[in-house]
């Protein structure tokens, strides 16, 4: 149920978006990896990097599109090859995202990226389990697992990947689709998502981040997704607008990930205000917070401090975080009560 939100002074605002409760639905666990890990993890797994220090891989994070930072990205991954560095990679992003109040995450990983590489999908799959697992009974942060499919690779290869994960089908909830958008539209994929279904998974994919309006469509209408991660770009199809208001489909919007590849130039121009007001259940999301700068709350406190958005948002977008969620309904109502008390007891 909804309540009224007071207005907040714009003095007082960030307080109240770090202390409320959220979900977290867009996160990409190997864009949790910090440059310090990063290089731990170089030394303890005896890889090269091309990188001779933390502060020369920093300096290459200036990324001008999504592949130019998916090259970097996936340079990264690289020293992953234990199931303890999956855990400790899973575990320093569950401690942060506890720190920033968030409740519940959905986390996204991408096995193809390790396999190709030789590691054992039970390696990737185990150490991402044992942390989420551990996170709960000790951090008090639900998580689970969504396993996406890498578009810039065949279906061929994304099926394999699949019968290789099916062994741990009760590891994870969902697929998704991401990687490399422009001239991998999703119905690429609709053969592997269609066999999904079948096995009761959630779907969701990345559309709309550079994508066209077209892209949104065809995962809604031919993988038939719950979710579109990202889905900014729908704001140039007033039809895809009402639609995706119709159906309640939830859109994860990355902020700071949209101004680090230059979907938008500035934050100012972001357009998460008018998705909001279009009526769409739009949620604030970090991607890849080593990445781009940011982990959940500072998504949130550079957009509002960008774009003007007031508490009444905040609230929005917090009731929007669970009810987009896959949790059950009645942890949804669990979550959106505590959202209610953090709200109604504020000032
Ligand atoms: O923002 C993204 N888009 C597509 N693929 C990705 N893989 C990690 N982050 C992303
Ligand atoms: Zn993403």
């Amino acid at each position: 149920m909804n309540i009224a939100v007071k207005p907040v002074s714009p003095d007082r605002l960030p307080e109240l978006l770090r202390r409320m409760p959220k979900a977290e639905l867009h996160i990409h666990i190997e864009g949790s990896l910090e440059p310090d890990l990063i290089f731990a993890l170089a030394q303890r797994n005896s890889v090269a990097i091309p990188y001779a220090s933390v502060d020369e891989l920093r300096r290459a994070y200036a990324f001008t599109n999504l592949q130019s930072f998916l090259d970097i990205y996936y340079a990264g991954a690289s020293v992953l090859l234990h199931e303890q560095d999956f855990y400790d990679m899973a575990r320093a992003y569950l401690a942060r995202a506890a720190m920033d109040n968030v409740a519940h995450t959905e986390i996204f990983f991408d096995p193809q990226t390790h396999t190709a590489r030789g590691v054992k999908m039970d390696t990737v799959i185990n150490g991402l389990h044992c942390a989420c697992v551990d996170a709960q009974a000790e951090l008090n942060i639900s998580a689970s697992l969504i396993l996406c499919f890498l578009r810039h690779l065949s279906e061929t290869e994304a099926f394999e990947t699949l019968e290789q994960a099916l062994p741990h089908r009760d590891k994870f909830i969902g697929v998704g689709l991401d990687s490399s958008e422009l001239g991998h539209p999703p119905e690429k994929f609709a053969r592997v998502f269609a066999r999904c279904r079948e096995l009761g998974l959630h779907l969701v994919a990345h559309a709309g981040e550079e994508g066209p309006p077209a892209y949104i469509w065809t995962a809604l209408d031919i993988l038939k997704v719950e979710r579109i991660d990202h889905g900014v770009q729908s704001s140039k199809d007033a039809a895809l607008m009402q639609r995706l208001a119709r159906d309640r489909i939830p859109l994860t919007v990355c902020p700071l990930s949209n101004l680090k590849l230059c979907v938008f130039p500035q934050l100012a121009d972001h357009n998460i205000g008018a998705l909001l007001e279009a009526g769409l259940v739009a949620t604030i999301n970090s991607d890849d917070p080593a990445y781009f700068g940011g982990y959940m709350n500072e998504n949130f406190l550079q957009t509002f401090a960008a774009t003007g958005l007031a508490a009444q948002h905040a609230y929005q977008l917090a009731c929007n975080s669970f009810e987009a969620s896959f949790i059950e309904p009645g942890a949804k109502r669990r979550y959106l009560d505590q959202v209610n008390e953090v709200f109604a007891s504020f000032d």
